[in-house]
């Protein structure tokens, strides 16, 4: 049996029944399937059995178990990030479905949920990242993760699974999460925005947004002085960003005029 490297979050699901859980949880659709990290391949046969798949593997120790196991296997060997680099992951569009690795679980969804040519995703990660996605307006762990991905996409936590169903098996719960997308992509600069505004979640939105926009007055959008982030819904905080967007750009139109 292959040494679990740490380094690159390796922890092989091998429970049979999760396994299936996920293959009745895949969305309803003819897409190509993108499987990042298929590992020892576990999950790659349920995939298989149902639709083609597109992998991408970073340990090259495993991508040669993989070869040897899945001689028709579209797999590409290296960093998936860094093919994200090039352009989409696929060139039709496909789902993601993955039991992703925790270091970067995180990163990978926010760049999935930016690529346009990816229309569903439903993954494994941990439990306290999928609840923040999954989060409403008013529960404390709403967050800019969840309003980002409520701009793109309908996100619902399906089922948690314990870690006795992995090998090695990590310290914390885990849980599967779906995002099925209706529209292809989010605005960066407004990612940039909510980070600005839950910079500090236990400040005040004032406080927070004013650190970059100095005269910010959430009055004049009819929000309290006292409103914390987590208390604002995601199409309060689009407006407040397109006017704000629109006022710095006056203002710098205004400069560059009188100068
Ligand atoms: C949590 S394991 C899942 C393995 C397998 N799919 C399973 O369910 O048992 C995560 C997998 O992602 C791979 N991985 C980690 N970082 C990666 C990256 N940046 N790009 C591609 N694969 C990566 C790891 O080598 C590992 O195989």
């Amino acid at each position: 049996m292959i040494k679990a490297k740490k380094k690159f979050g390796q922890n092989f699901l091998k429970d049979k029944h999760y396994l299936e859980k996920i293959s009745e949880a895949m969305p309803n659709t003819d897409n190509l399937v993108v499987e990042i990290g298929p590992g020892l391949g576990d999950l790659t046969e349920k995939l298989l059995e149902k639709r083609r798949v597109l992998a991408y593997e970073i340990d090259k120790d495993l991508c040669e178990i993989l070869k040897e196991k899945f001689p028709n296997l579209n797999l590409k060997c290296g960093d998936v990030l860094e093919y994200w680099q090039k352009g989409s992951l696929a060139e039709e569009d496909y789902d993601l479905i993955a039991n992703l690795p925790y270091y970067v679980a995180t990163n990978i969804i926010l760049r999935a949920l930016r690529d346009p040519k990816c229309k569903n995703i439903l993954v494994l990660i941990q439990k306290e990242v999928a609840d923040k996605f999954s989060a409403k307006l008013g529960e404390k762990n709403y967050s800019s993760l969840a309003i980002l991905a409520s701009q793109v996409a309908d996100v619902k936590k399906l089922f948690d699974i314990p870690p006795g169903a992995f090998v090695p098996a990590p310290k914390v719960t885990s849980s599967v999460i779906e995002f099925r997308k209706f529209k292809d992509s989010y605005d960066e600069e407004f990612a940039k925005f909510l980070k600005i505004a839950f910079a500090n979640p236990r400040k005040t939105l004032k406080k927070n947004l004013s650190a970059v926009y100095k005269n910010f007055d959430p009055k004049e959008f009819g929000l309290a002085d006292t409103i914390r982030p987590h208390q604002v819904d995601g199409s309060t905080f689009f407006r407040l960003f397109s006017a704000l967007k629109e006022r710095s750009e006056y203002g710098k139109r205004k400069k560059r005029d009188n100068s």
